[in-house]
């Protein structure tokens, strides 16, 4: 994977069939078309008076990265908490429209967000592992979705799910230790293990590299190409180098509306919308 300073390089960026091997495709025929994950449909969200996400239609491929980008402000984190309904923990905000999971309506009143959030995990921009130790970090989620039947089970779920963040190697022999005595990125990929723990199928990520320094960074680039082969992953980032590194699909926002969505590459060398254009070539953001 390229340093977290570089520009896009062609192979996190690929089309996925070719970056899944699936180049086995006979010469001249389709790839299968990815599937949808995620529908979201005409979705507003108000914050109080402010309709600060404007009729959002926007399908998530599974299996791919999806980067979300726009200016400050643009509502990029408003519709990623939409997705997991993190949003319902804010007084003040409504959301309206339709966000569909695998086809099931996820405002379904009768839904157990905790489900939700299980099936959609959650990274934030700070790391902020639990007051715990390493293992109990990774061990929270199964526990208390009572995943494992047993101790050993336990302990093969927090193995597997360090190794998977690419973490076990720097903590096989601290697993008692406090997950805060870590360095930053380590925090962060203790983060995204605690996340896939619990066997998510979608992974949502609020600008996981701002606080991290370029080489963590490259680290935590180099996992989500990785994850992307069995979770569905959303990213929030700032950084229009990271989306085309990391990224099959960028969307891109601007003052609460979705302006254009296509593959990260055509975004970056070929957008359609005037908005979209000065965005990636620095002229406002
Ligand atoms: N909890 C909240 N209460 C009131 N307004 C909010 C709240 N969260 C976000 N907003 C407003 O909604 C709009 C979209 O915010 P959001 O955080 O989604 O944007 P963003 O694109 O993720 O921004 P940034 O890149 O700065 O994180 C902004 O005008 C913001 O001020």
């Amino acid at each position: 994977m390229s340093d977290a300073t570089q520009v896009a390089t062609p192979a996190a960026g690929a089309p996925k069939a070719e970056a899944t091997g699936a180049s086995t495709v006979a010469p001249g025929a389709q790839a299968a078309p990815a599937a949808v994950k995620i529908v979201a449909r005409d979705v507003n969200v108000f914050y109080g008076e402010k309709h600060a996400l404007k009729h959002v239609d926007l399908d998530i491929n599974e299996n791919e990265v999806t980067a979300l980008i726009g200016p400050s402000g643009c509502g990029k984190s408003t519709f990623l908490r939409c997705l997991n309904r993190m949003n319902d923990v804010i007084d003040i905000c409504r959301v309206t429209g339709s966000i569909t999971l695998d086809g099931s309506d996820v405002y379904d009143p009768s839904l157990d967000v905790v489900q939700l959030r299980a099936r959609v995990g959650m990274v934030f921009q700070k790391p902020n592992p639990f007051p715990k130790s390493i293992y109990d970090n990774v061990a929270y989620g199964p526990r208390i979705h009572g995943i494992a039947r047993s101790k050993s089970e336990l302990d093969a779920i927090v193995h597997h799910s360090l190794e998977r963040a690419g973490l076990i190697k720097e903590v096989h022999d601290r697993l008692d230790q406090p997950g805060t005595g870590l360095s930053g990125g380590q925090q962060q990929r203790l983060c995204i293990a605690r996340a896939i723990a619990v066997n998510p199928e979608v992974i949502l990520m609020d600008e996981p590299c701002s606080a991290l320094d370029p080489i963590a960074t490259a680290k935590i680039e180099e996992l989500i190409d990785e994850l992307r082969e069995n979770f569905t992953i959303v990213i929030v980032t700032h950084s229009m180098q990271q989306a085309a590194r990391v990224s099959q699909r960028t969307a891109f926002f601007h003052l609460g509306d979705l302006v254009e969505v296509g593959d990260t590459e055509q975004i970056f060398t070929n957008p359609r919308d005037s908005r979209t254009q000065g965005y990636i070539t620095g002229r406002f953001g």
